[in-house]
């Protein structure tokens, strides 16, 4: 079984991120713009200030003991935890990144000396996109061509309507809700964004993101004022998905909402997106514009709930293999 995730720099330096940054943004899943048009802009412009400021943003979270980024040693305790959960079942667990290290492709060629014919890909992201999912499915099948003796493949969908990640998720956001010193107001859902064109050429991403917040909310039994739908993370400027997060933070204190708690359900590790990007400059806009309590709520992560559900899921896609 092989969990894959995005991926993360090797380190905070220049050069290091900038050829994460590289390797992710000349990926024509994530980047649909002509490449010739591109190139010089992704080459040119981009990957001459990115870095810096990108490489600014993983010092802030990096975990400095282990010398690495969150999402690199969160990714590796679910496999870890994953393995342990399927010991008595003649499963290997490994996991790998679609960016940088450690990739797909060498994790792919290791389980095949281990001897593994069987492998169960599972790209860590509920909600499907072009952009995540399926660019991770496409670097494992890109390995696979390069092997004389292919072992057969079962990729595991999207899991956003599953009733144990509904519930995981719900139960994440009562529990994360119980143990903050103040009562939330408005409870926000934030995304990772896109750009609306993607949506438009058949993404189904912006949908599955909205109807997981429904039916947390139908789980929790919330009214509909009290959890919302918001994307973050924007790159470039054309228009992506929209309410947009920091733009929410900022305008809700106006509106008397001025305790809030959020989470980020499209991903299953903390990462620089939700650890930076919402806990940290999140945090900031919101109480710099009149917020007065901001809660955090973690990402499933490698919690006793988060791996339940992955373990349930897995065994469901292993049916007739173990
Ligand atoms: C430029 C277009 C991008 C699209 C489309 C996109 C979609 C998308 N991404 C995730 C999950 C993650 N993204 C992460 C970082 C990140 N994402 C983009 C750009 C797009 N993402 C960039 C440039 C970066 C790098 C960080 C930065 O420079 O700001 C991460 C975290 C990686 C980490 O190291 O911590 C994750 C995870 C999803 C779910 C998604 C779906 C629409
Ligand atoms: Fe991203
Ligand atoms: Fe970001």
């Amino acid at each position: 079984m092989l969990l894959l995730n995005l991926g993360t720099p090797d380190a905070t330096d220049y050069w290091s991120v900038r050829r994460y940054l590289k390797e992710f943004l000349s990926d024509p899943r994530v980047i649909e713009t002509n490449k010739f048009l591109w190139w010089p802009i992704l080459n040119l412009v981009i990957l001459s200030v990115r870095p810096q400021k990108s490489g600014h943003a993983y010092e802030q979270i990096w975990d400095k003991e282990r010398d690495e980024s969150p999402l690199r040693t969160i990714t590796r305790d679910q496999s870890e935890s994953l393995a342990k959960r399927l010991s008595g079942d003649d499963v290997v667990v490994d996991w790998a990144m679609r960016y940088g290290n450690p990739s797909t492709a060498s994790v792919l060629e290791k389980l095949q000396k281990q001897g593994c014919q069987k492998i169960l890909l599972v790209p860590l992201y509920p909600q499907y996109s072009a952009t995540t999912t399926a660019t991770a499915n496409d670097q494992a099948f890109k390995a696979l061509r390069d092997m004389r003796w292919q072992p057969a493949v079962r990729t595991m969908p999207a899991y956003f309507e599953t009733p144990e990640y509904v519930r995981a998720l719900a139960e994440s956001i009562r529990t994360g809700v119980e143990k903050l010193d103040f009562d939330p107001q408005l409870v926000i859902t934030s995304y990772h964004g896109m750009p609306v064109e993607y949506l438009k050429r058949g993404d189904p991403y912006h949908c599955q993101c909205y109807k997981t917040t429904r039916l947390v909310r139908e789980y929790l039994g919330w009214p509909e004022e009290r959890l919302m739908v918001t994307f973050q993370s924007r790159f470039g400027p054309t228009e992506w998905l929209q309410p947009y997060t920091d733009r929410t933070l900022e305008a809700l204190p106006k509106r008397g909402i001025k305790r809030v708690a959020i989470l980020a359900p499209a991903f299953s590790a903390d990462c620089i997106e939700t650890l930076e990007e919402i806990n940290i400059g999140g945090r900031e806009t919101f109480l710099e514009a009149g917020g007065e309590q901001f809660g955090y709520i973690d990402c499933l992560n490698a919690s006793e709930p988060g791996m339940e559900m992955i373990e349930a899921l897995v065994r469901r896609e292993l049916s007739g293999w173990v």
